[in-house]
């Protein structure tokens, strides 16, 4: 593996530059719970956009449901119409692709929307499924026996951490 866990801060401030070029004038963001909501949040601001971005979960159309179950995640939250829209869908690690097959389920039950764009922090490669992300702050190579995992401080200040995959 990487033995350099990355800069969540850094990265953080590469994801902000890099989706800059991501935008047209109404694209709306929607982060991915729970990583992805964290990091949504944070954009949402620094973009200054206003109100408040969307959340999305892949907990209804996962396709590992019946081990997981439904989780404190559930909920969608989509404060837009999405027929027609632009989304810009931001998560914390891209892995097998399973979670964004999943989300965009979770999304199409609200509408067709024009363009759906993914922006992650961590493309960790992985693929299980045709699934690429249009912007990662950075790539990098973990066993299948690691997940790097994003967490938030009581100040806001992202960091991440590699854990055993159990
Ligand atoms: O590409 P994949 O193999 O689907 O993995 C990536 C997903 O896994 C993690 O979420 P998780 O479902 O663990 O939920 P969490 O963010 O609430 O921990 C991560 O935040 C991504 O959404
Ligand atoms: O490394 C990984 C893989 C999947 N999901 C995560 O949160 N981290």
């Amino acid at each position: 593996m990487s033995s350099v866990v990355p800069d969540a801060e850094a990265l953080y401030l590469d994801l902000l530059a890099g989706v800059k070029p991501l935008m047209r004038p109404e694209t709306k963001l929607v982060g991915i719970t729970s990583g992805g909501a964290w990091l949504v949040e944070r954009l949402q601001k620094d973009l200054g956009l206003p109100g408040a971005p969307g959340i999305i979960s892949s907990a209804m159309h996962r396709d590992d449901f019946s081990r997981r179950g439904l989780s404190a995640s559930v909920q969608t939250a989509l404060p837009f119409d999405v027929n027609g829209a632009d989304v810009l869908l931001l998560d914390d690690v891209l892995y097998t692709g399973r979670t964004i097959r999943a989300v965009l389920n979770e999304l199409f039950d609200f509408g067709r929307p024009a363009s759906v764009r993914l922006a992650v922090l961590v493309d960790r490669g992985g693929r299980e499924l045709p699934v690429a992300a249009d912007f990662a702050a950075t790539t990098l190579t973990l066993p299948d026996t690691q997940l790097l995992a994003l967490a938030r401080a009581n100040d806001g200040a992202f960091s991440l951490k590699v854990e055993e995959n159990k």
